[in-house]
């Protein structure tokens, strides 16, 4: 009896797996076909079903793109599991298509972390988005906003000064991890311009380093937030994302993978709940005050809340079409989204910097004879808006390190519209990747593209440069960026030497959506004269 049974199980069994086996080998006929069928057919690597040609990343897209380039010219296709996504490497292939509003595709395994219904950057609600851009027009990009983050960024500065005084690093003779300090500074700085809260993430991660002399941390509000934990949880934001968009939905939990994704679910998860006690304790603090009380700080966090409400202190930033306030969700992503492109990426971007600038004598000290001229020799005097506007020099080194090292090195867009680029036809919906290192490097837009030269900048149009993006779509931060970006190279420079510990070796970064440094020993010194 038993061994009928076991009979049949196996003679079933064998029919099972025929059935399923020749269901994968019809599939992977119907794939090829479609495939070999495909309209526009353009040149780039064979995809394997499911996972396209994702076996092929190797993790940093900004170097894929350019090794694709080189093997398949300017314009290929690459499948991003069953995307096919049209890659674009030259200037006059991208001018139309920067102009859609639409970035990211449905099957990026965005949903998972929860940001591809919320926020800006990777929302699918298009709505949304131009919704929320528009607010972002009427606060973090018109100069009264973007003013307030110069006295924030002095006072900080001087937080750091003497921080690192008292940790004896400004003889010259002890290495610091610039990285680490300038993340701690941007969380500080973006904390209290978009929030009006202190963390008191310098003092933490001094104390950290210098556990036998701790320095007394001040009250805050936030204290039970631990800033450590919190700087790491916005730090991986990036590499969260960029762990789900290159990934294959199916095998996201497949051994070797499980691991990361366990992880950065938990980072993400850590990031909100951070976020999210921050907007509770001033929904609470909004509730116990009056709208005139309110008004007397204009922060983003206090303006997101109220908009739309009977304490509105935003002075009607909403249109007709928006009458609700805004949903938690969407307070806590924009919240992320603005936190974490004003920590990292500009404290990377400033990392980069300087490490171009110290292996350029001859810059330096065309940057500090320009600081000299405009600010004047007093290395702790004030410095205002109106000076920063006058150092076109400073602005054009930091140019030309958006170009030289490119920050965002592939961007993506969707045609809203059916679009014709190079002769080929592509239908509405198509999903595009811009390879802005390849335009950035290209020598028919640039002389001489691989060499550091900022004085380019002090005469050239800037037509080609993709370093804040471009169209409806361009970074609402970059007048923000620039500011803060300008008054920090001015507090430096005009004070201190910084030498590379090792100036031969490359800068260490890694790709996850931006270039993200994570280390930059130097040795700082206060200037002889
Ligand atoms: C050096 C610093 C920065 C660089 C190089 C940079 C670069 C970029 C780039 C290339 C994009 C994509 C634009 C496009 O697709 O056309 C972008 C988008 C964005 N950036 Fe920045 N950014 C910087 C700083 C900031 C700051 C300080 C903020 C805000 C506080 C910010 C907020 C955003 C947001 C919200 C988006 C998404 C916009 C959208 O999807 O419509 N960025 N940034």
């Amino acid at each position: 009896m038993v061994s009928n049974n076991l009979y049949f199980l196996i003679d079933n069994l064998q029919d099972i797996f025929l059935v399923i086996g020749a269901l994968i080998i019809s599939y992977i006929i119907y794939f090829y076909i479609s495939y070999f069928t495909r309209s526009n057919p353009l040149p780039g690597p064979l995809p394997l079903p499911i996972v396209g040609n994702l076996l092929v990343y190797s993790g940093d897209a900004g170097k894929l793109a350019q090794e694709l380039r080189k093997k398949y010219g300017d314009i290929y296709e690459i499948y991003l599991g069953s995307t096919r996504t049209v890659w674009l490497n030259r200037a006059d292939m991208v001018d139309e298509i920067m102009l859609s509003n639409n970035r990211i595709a449905e099957n990026f395994n965005l949903d998972e972390v929860g940001v591809s219904d919320k926020g800006v950057l990777f929302n699918r609600n298009l709505d949304d988005v131009m919704y929320h851009r528009k607010i972002f027009d009427k606060t973090i990009l018109t100069p009264q906003f973007v003013k307030n983050i110069i006295p924030i960024t002095q006072s900080l500065f001087k937080e750091l000064e003497s921080l690192w005084k008292d940790y004896g690093c400004l003889e010259g003779d002890k290495e610091i991890d610039f990285c680490l300090w300038m993340e701690r500074l941007g969380f500080e700085c973006m904390l209290k311009l978009l929030t009006n809260f202190r963390a008191y993430a310098l003092i933490n991660y001094y104390n950290f380093l210098n556990p036998k002399q701790k320095v007394t941390v001040p009250e805050s509000p936030l204290s039970s937030v631990v800033t450590e934990g919190f700087i790491k949880n916005i730090h991986n934001y990036f590499p969260i994302v960029h762990h789900f968009f290159f990934s294959v939905k199916s095998l996201l939990r497949a051994p070797g993978k499980r691991k990361n994704t366990n992880y950065f679910l938990k980072e993400k998860y850590s990031l909100d709940s951070n976020i999210m006690n921050i907007i509770k304790l001033r929904k609470s603090q909004i509730e116990n005050s009056s709208i005139d009380e309110l008004r007397e700080n204009q922060d983003l966090l206090t303006q997101f809340i109220t908009m739309n409400t009977e304490k509105d202190i935003t002075k009607g930033i909403t249109d007709d079409f928006h009458s609700e306030p805004m949903s938690d969700g969407n307070i806590r992503q924009n919240l992320v989204e603005e936190l974490n492109s004003g920590i990292v990426t500009s404290s990377s971007f400033l990392c980069h910097m300087i490490y171009f600038v110290a292996r350029h004598p001859k810059v330096l000290q065309q940057i500090q004879e320009e600081l000299a001229n405009v600010i004047g020799t007093n290395e702790d005097s004030e410095i205002t808006f109106e000076d920063l506007n006058k150092l076109k020099y400073c602005r054009a080194v930091i140019t030309e390190v958006g170009r030289l090292h490119t920050f965002v090195p592939i961007n993506a867009r969707i045609s809203s519209k059916p679009v014709v680029i190079d002769s080929y036809k592509f239908p509405v919906n198509q999903h595009f990747i811009i390879n802005a290192t390849a335009i950035h490097l290209d020598p028919k837009n640039w002389n001489n593209p691989e060499e550091f030269n900022p004085s380019r900048f002090l005469s050239n149009d800037k037509n080609t440069l993709m370093m804040f993006g471009r169209g409806l779509r361009s970074c609402p931060g970059r007048n923000l960026a620039m500011t803060q970006l300008k008054i920090l190279m001015a507090l430096i420079y005009r004070k201190y030497d910084i030498e590379l510990v090792d100036p031969t070796a490359p800068i260490k970064y890694k790709y996850a959506i931006i270039s993200l440094c994570y280390e930059l020993k130097v040795r700082i010194k206060l200037r002889k004269n």
